[in-house]
């Protein structure tokens, strides 16, 4: 018969059986803490090759720096408040990088990759988020330190729009130039890889061509998460691709819970101008509109498709980091050259 000791809150302790009839109901304990059922659920684990217990990399993470609310990303503020940083200690190593094509394999990626879980991936960010609710959104990225150890910042960017107005093209031209395939194969999606500098800084850019959205296509929530910047593309020869911006653009908004995200809209097929449909104007009014970056390119031609690119790393730079020149005229580069 086992016995169970209970504190009750006369002072002295009792011993009583559970099947005796001066049995009490125990009061029972519920954890609801994420954190606490994360740490259960870590030590109750056995280790086994997916889960392993030490360290495989020698780059370690102590903490999520802190999350500093800001007025623009009031959305998400107002959805989830704020937690107190998590402090735990995660492993993380650069993914590898290269101007190679390659498919598309995780849900969401960020720059650096959770050694910790590896198979129990989806696991682990369903339970990350639960823990900390900015993880993986692009807000809460930009808290954290993006650089490799040579100093190359990761940009992970999602080229949206209609169906073929010429998003592919223009990732194929900027990625490999000089690439034009006037044949047309709808994309399911595809990532390239490009390293570039930009206003003095190196990036590392993971481009993914998604599918092209129809209006009431849903979002897929994979380009809501991780992602640094956008590139909206229509054709100046559609107006209802030109139409399909603003809805994709608060369907991001909407899915990342954020006020603004560094954007650029691109009117693409800028060599048809016997068929345009849009106006340069009106773009231009658009994009303002969507406090984003604006250009119009020719994939066909190459005329301004590494400047779309550029224009959305300007719009990064200026959300994520401050160009260096910036930097300098501040307070924390006063008295330097
Ligand atoms: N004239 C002209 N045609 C273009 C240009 N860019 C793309 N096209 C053509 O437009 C068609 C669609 O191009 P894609 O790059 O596949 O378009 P997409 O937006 O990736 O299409 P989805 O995969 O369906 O989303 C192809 O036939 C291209 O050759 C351009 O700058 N000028």
């Amino acid at each position: 018969m086992t016995t169970i000791t209970v504190t009750t809150t006369s002072p002295t302790s009792t011993i009583v059986s559970r099947n005796s009839p001066r049995s009490i109901d125990l009061p029972t304990l519920v954890v609801h803490s994420p954190v606490h059922r994360e740490h259960k659920r870590r030590n109750s684990e056995p280790s086994s090759p997916t889960t392993p217990t030490t360290p495989q990399h020698s780059t370690y993470f102590t903490g999520f720096p802190s999350y500093t609310p800001d007025s623009r990303n009031v959305r998400l503020a107002s959805r989830k408040s704020p937690k107190s940083p998590l402090q735990r200690c995660i492993t993380l190593s650069p993914q590898p990088s290269g101007s190679s094509r390659s498919s598309f394999s995780t849900a969401v990626s960020s720059p650096y990759t959770h050694h910790e879980l590896e198979d129990d991936n989806e696991t682990l960010i369903e339970e990350e988020e639960d823990l900390n609710p900015f993880i993986g959104n692009s807000l809460y990225l930009r808290n954290v330190n993006m650089s490799n150890a040579a100093g190359t910042m990761k940009r992970k960017v999602v080229i949206m729009g209609s169906p073929s107005v010429g998003k592919t093209s223009l990732t194929q031209q900027y990625v490999a130039p000089p690439t034009y395939n006037a044949s047309y194969y709808p994309t399911i999606e595809d990532t390239s890889h490009k390293t570039v500098t930009y206003n003095g800084v190196q990036y590392e850019c993971e481009i993914i061509d998604s599918a092209g959205l129809e209006e009431y296509s849903l979002f897929p929530g994979k380009y809501g998460i991780g992602v640094h910047g956008y590139i909206l593309v229509y054709a100046i020869t559609s107006r209802q691709s030109f139409e399909m911006i603003p809805i994709v653009h608060d369907k991001i908004l909407d899915y990342a819970g954020l006020e603004k995200v560094p954007c650029v809209v691109v009117g693409q097929k800028l060599d048809l101008q016997s068929e345009r449909a849009v106006t340069t104007a009106e773009g231009e009014a658009l994009a303002k509109k969507l406090n984003a970056g604006f250009i119009e390119s020719s994939a066909k031609d190459n005329k301004n498709v590494s400047k779309a690119f550029d224009v959305l790393l300007a719009e990064m730079q200026k959300e994520y980091n401050p160009a260096p020149e910036k930097k300098k005229s501040s307070w924390w580069g006063w008295g330097s050259k």
